[in-house]
């Protein structure tokens, strides 16, 4: 008598992700059909998902004095700036290039932050003639530079300092931003100096204060100690008769990957909101620079399973996408869910790394996961919307992945696979 098959697991955190009928779903699409038809590794995007998170935000905000700015980094692709865009996001970037996505998708560039602690003199002056809202600015050097980038082009840069408010923000150190030890923003003991110098610059006009601790963070008491530290810094510098309209608190909530239970953003922002309240700063001006809250949870990466092998310590099942596909893994050690598009009974499970086909040992996607598999099964890397495709790479000369937005029954592709010959036509060869 054959077992009955184990019943799928449940996907918390995972809006419009579900199993039904035994597969898959985003929306009302199975994955499987969409591996079908777009091929792997494929980035899977549920737009029902994004824009519920965007709503949660917007409702959080609602009748607040707030703003909200989608960093761009977490996933740049134009089709979701375009949702973003049209939901009245503005959007915080960190490049000339994330500028142009911006501005290709249709987003407001008088509701744009250029963040970024190294930013180019030709990126300075796209940002100045496309009327961005403000520029957030992480050093002297910076404040000189853009001062005199603006007077060229006889304009005037609307700036906000970015304070390093030297908390810890208890997430992986390389996502952790606010340390005395980073290379972010102006330590706190220098920003009074730094605001009078501003002051001083006639190209630029001071409109705010910014501060970013670090990603996925789940708690809210490093935020409320740099909101403190930022509120104190504030009293210093508006009782120097500097004025700023605005606090940019950066990015938003961490995310469920495993079992995180962060705060939802409107307890968040609540919180937050609350304690400027509470300190009599409650008509300011807030920002935030949501990412990986806005899109992470809606995204998957779809993948095949090429190969199972077995060593003498170890079962490994070898995926077609792999760390240039989604890098989390390999750099922070993260933690994602791998769950099958189409469970089986269980009978053949077996604890595997899952690992992808670039020459690396650190090329792995999960590691000890108890899945029961067959090779040509496909595998789902869920919470794979945020810092997936925009940290996709080309190592191994690895066309990078095409990404779908489904809507409901239909899946739009919204970026094709890259291919080698797009990739080799980059490149010039030499003429002997
Ligand atoms: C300046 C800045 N703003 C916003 C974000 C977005 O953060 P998150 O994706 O955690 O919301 C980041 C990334 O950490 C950032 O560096
Ligand atoms: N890439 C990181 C987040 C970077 C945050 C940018 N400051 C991640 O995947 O978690």
């Amino acid at each position: 008598m054959s077992k009955p098959p184990a019943a799928p697991p449940e996907l918390p955190g995972h809006p419009h992700i579900a199993y039904r009928a035994g597969d898959l779903m985003v929306e009302a699409v199975p994955v499987s059909h969409l591996a079908r038809q777009f091929g792997t590794p494929l980035y899977v995007y549920s737009r029902a998902a994004i824009e519920q998170a965007a709503q949660d935000y917007l409702a959080a905000a609602q009748g607040k004095p707030v703003s909200l700015r989608y960093a761009v980094k977490a996933n740049s692709s134009l089709a979701i700036l375009q949702l973003l865009a049209r939901l009245g996001w503005g959007f915080d970037i960190v490049s000339g290039g994330e500028l142009a996505r911006v501005l290709a998708a249709g987003g407001d560039a008088g509701k744009v932050v250029f963040s970024g602690v190294g930013k180019l003199e030709s990126e300075m002056r796209a940002a100045l003639r496309a009327g961005v809202q403000c520029f957030n600015v992480e050093s002297e050097s910076e404040l000189h530079r853009l001062n005199r980038v603006a007077g060229e082009l006889g304009r005037s840069a609307p700036v906000s300092l970015r304070i390093n408010p030297e908390v810890d923000a208890r997430t992986h150190p390389y996502i952790s931003t606010g340390l005395k030890s980073s290379k972010f923003g102006i330590p706190q003991g220098l920003a009074r100096k730094a605001y009078s110098d501003a002051a001083l610059l006639p190209h630029l006009r001071i409109v705010g204060i910014d501060c970013h601790i670090g990603s996925q963070i789940t708690s809210l008491e490093p935020y409320l100690d740099a909101l403190d530290r930022m509120l104190d810094l504030i009293r210093d510098i508006e009782h120097h008769g500097i004025k700023l309209e605005h606090i940019d608190l950066g990015g938003g909530v961490g995310i469920r990957y495993a079992n995180e239970a962060p705060p939802t953003p409107a307890a968040w922002m609540g919180a937050l909101l609350q304690r400027l309240e509470n300190a009599g700063h409650g008509h300011r001006q807030v920002m935030f620079e949501p990412g990986r809250s806005v899109v992470g949870n809606a995204g998957l990466l779809l993948t095949e399973v090429l190969t199972l092998k077995s060593s003498l310590e170890r079962h490994f099942a070898v995926t077609d996408a792999a760390m240039n596909d989604l890098m989390r893994p390999a750099l922070y050690q993260a933690w994602q869910a791998i769950v099958p598009a189409t469970p089986r009974d269980g009978r053949h499970a077996r604890r595997y790394d899952v690992v992808g086909p670039v020459c690396e040992s650190g090329d792995w996607l999960g590691r000890e996961r108890d899945l029961d598999l067959r090779e040509g099964d496909l595998l789902a890397v869920l919470s794979a919307g945020a810092y997936g495709m925009a940290m996709a790479s080309n190592y191994n000369t690895r066309p990078r992945a095409a990404e779908v937005l489904v809507d409901g029954e239909q899946a739009h592709l919204i970026r094709e696979r890259e291919t080698v010959e797009q990739l080799l036509g980059n490149e010039q060869r030499l003429v002997f």
